[in-house]
């Protein structure tokens, strides 16, 4: 029995245009909108984030939560040359169909201390958080712990409205380090729900 991103994927390979990356992402949503729902950042959402990937040219961009590379593939295909992508998923299953860039399997937390030394990530001027909400507030804080944040760096975090990750708001508006602005729109593939992105800029003061 196939898993629902199983499914996905054979109606992308059959149906998306080898190496274009545009119809690949769009044959994901039309699977996503007509047949079967997956939690890809979705083409709403991805176009801000395609916007801040333009905007700020990033050189080192860290994604936590792979799942099948839409938005993988999304800022991969929006970056300037010679700048790299790590992109995290703890599940190899979905690790197994990712797109690889600098795919590296594992939980979050056990990676994020060893992007230095493993994985000769210094410093990240682009995170995009996507995986668990819950893990959100713990993860930022293990990158600033082990100092991986590039002061000017942009975090984009999805879903902080839905399903939402309220600890994770309140420290980065209190703690005094980010700039917050807040990306209002709806969940992936359902116009209905409203969720919101949080653009956050890390000025490396304490
Ligand atoms: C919402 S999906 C990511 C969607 C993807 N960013 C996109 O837009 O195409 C969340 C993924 O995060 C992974 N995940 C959740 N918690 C994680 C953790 N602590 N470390 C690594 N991966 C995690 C899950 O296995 C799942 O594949
Ligand atoms: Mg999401």
């Amino acid at each position: 029995m196939l898993r629902p991103l199983e499914r996905a994927f054979q109606y992308v390979l059959t149906h998306a245009i080898p190496g274009d990356p545009h119809h690949i992402l769009e044959t994901f949503d039309q699977w996503c909108y007509h047949c079967e729902y997956l939690s890809n950042v979705g083409p709403h959402k991805g176009k801000i984030l395609d916007r801040l990937i333009y905007e700020n040219t990033p050189l080192t961009v860290l994604e936590l939560g792979t799942y099948c590379g839409y938005a993988t593939i999304l800022m991969a295909q929006g970056l300037p040359m010679g700048a790299r992508l790590y992109t995290v998923e703890m599940d190899p299953r979905n690790a197994a169909v990712a797109e690889k860039v600098e795919l590296i399997v594992g939980a979050s937390e056990e990676v994020i201390p060893q992007l230095k030394e493993k994985h000769g990530l210094l410093k990240a001027d682009f995170v995009f958080m996507d995986h668990w909400k819950r893990c959100y507030l713990r993860d930022l804080q293990l990158l600033e712990a082990h100092g991986l944040l590039l002061e000017g760096a942009t975090i984009v975090a999805d879903n902080v409205v839905f399903p939402g990750a309220p600890h994770f708001l309140q420290y980065v508006k209190t703690c005094g380090k980010y700039q917050c602005k807040m990306h209002r729109t709806s969940l992936e593939y359902c116009r209905d729900i409203p969720d919101g992105m949080a653009e956050l800029i890390y000025t490396g003061l304490d």
